[in-house]
């Protein structure tokens, strides 16, 4: 009779076999693969264990594989036996759970490969742990060796390791009430020192609370982009790269509705649930359009708004602990790009503002080139304006997702 539990391992599979190809993001892969096999919550969650746990992991687990077996190994195989790997050290599941519903996922034909290997590395686990000590930290820590130099160039060797550190630990759940929705009574959670109104939740995601708008799933680390806009009720302001939504919402609980409000993103699939996301919220609508910042605003929108709020897309290293592809799809020659990108959003978004007008520039990056170098090179081709200030969060000195903002008049 087939182990009780292998459909989860075999869903991990398919879905890492799915993440290799390179076009779904984690979190896609695991509500797809958990509705297709019509996993129970458990198992989902377990599901999602394992997924993440290799995603994070896949270095070293690499590295024990290659201990643990000579030869060459198909991409399924190997993916197999991550999982397995994974299980057994990572997640520490018992033994025979991890072994046998992992040995059942993989076609009769490497079963016993599958089985060998397994069951080396539950009489080596021990050993293989020790030697960890003697291994390069990016590699103990499964980071790609250019994001390890880059910032142990940038923030020290500690530090650096402290951060790679982070991001394989899983996230916190954090939560905002929503102060446009009636007040709750009984809070799911303890209050965020130094972040008002944000709670880190205790027991389950409070599911009806979310669908009703009471509450929404946010990092303290987000406040810091619209604390510094600040928008007062009556001002029309611009969130340019809004989508999906969740800065707009502040922004619109700061101005009382979404009225005086547009938002835009180049990518129009993403506008709908930023509309969705603002009702349920209790927001009502914003203006949205498609635009892509990187070409001219249209006439209609100079000297338009009081705020404008850019939040770009950028490298998220400040966020690797959420999104867990990001290390793996990132690439150095990327930030170059990315800092082109952001620059050119900045130049168009400009002539939008009211004279006096406010901007915010804001990225979940922890990259200077990406943040206040790109920030002082705008200032100095423009030198009417002028910086008012920045906020910054680095996970390993503030202990939450890592951000920048920056406020410019
Ligand atoms: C960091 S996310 C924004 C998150 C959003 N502010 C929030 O709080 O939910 C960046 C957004 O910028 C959009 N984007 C990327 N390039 C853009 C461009 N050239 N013009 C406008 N939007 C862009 C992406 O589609 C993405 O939705």
């Amino acid at each position: 009779m087939p182990a009780k539990n292998f459909h989860v391992r075999q869903a991990a599979v398919s879905a890492l076999r799915a993440w290799a190809k390179g076009h779904d993001y984690a979190e896609t892969l695991i509500d797809r693969h958990a509705q297709r096999r019509m996993l129970s919550a458990a198992d989902r969650g377990l599901l999602q264990a394992i997924l993440f746990g290799v995603l994070r992991h896949r270095r070293l687990l690499d590295h024990w594989i290659g201990k643990l077996r000579d030869g060459k190994l198909d991409p399924e195989t190997r993916d197999i036996l991550r999982v397995g790997l994974c299980q057994l050290i990572i997640l520490q599941i018992p033994e025979h759970a991890a072994v046998n519903e992992t040995v059942e996922a993989g076609k009769a034909s490497v079963r016993s490969l599958i089985n060998a290997v397994l069951r080396r590395a539950v009489s080596s686990r021990k050993r293989l742990l020790e030697e960890i000590e003697d291994l390069p930290p990016a590699m103990v820590h499964s980071h790609p060796d250019w994001l390890y130099k880059r910032w142990r160039a940038s923030f020290g060797k500690n530090a650096a390791i402290e951060l790679m550190e982070w991001d394989n630990t899983p996230a916190q759940v954090f939560f905002r009430l929503n102060p446009l929705a009636e007040p709750l009574e009984n809070i799911p959670g303890s209050p965020v020192e130094g972040a008002p109104g944000f709670y880190q939740l205790s027991g389950p995601i409070p599911t009806p609370l979310i669908a009703s708008g009471q509450i929404y799933i946010q990092d303290p680390a987000t406040r810091h982009a619209v604390d510094l806009l600040a928008p007062k009720p009556g001002e029309r302001i611009l969130d340019a790269c809004a989508a999906p939504g969740g800065k707009a919402f502040l922004i619109a609980a700061a101005l009382g509705s979404a009225e005086n409000l547009v938002c835009t993103d180049s990518n129009e699939k993403r506008l709908p649930r930023l509309q969705q996301n603002l009702e349920r919220l209790h927001a009502g609508t914003a203006e949205t359009s498609v635009h892509d910042w990187t070409k001219p605003a249209p006439e209609s929108w100079h000297g338009a708004f009081d705020g404008i709020l850019l939040d770009v897309p950028c490298s998220n290293t400040g966020v690797i602990r959420r999104r867990v592809d990001v290390r793996w799809r990132l690439q150095a020659p990327d930030i170059e790009k990315l800092v082109n990108t952001q620059r050119k959003i900045l130049e168009n978004a400009l002539p939008c503002l009211k004279p006096g007008g406010r901007l915010v520039y804001s990225t979940c990056s922890i990259e200077a080139q990406e943040n206040l170098e790109q920030v002082e090179s705008f200032l100095a081709a423009h030198p009417d304006l002028k910086l008012i200030g920045t906020r910054d969060a680095l996970p390993f000195r503030d202990h939450t997702d890592g951000s920048f903002a920056a406020l410019i008049q």
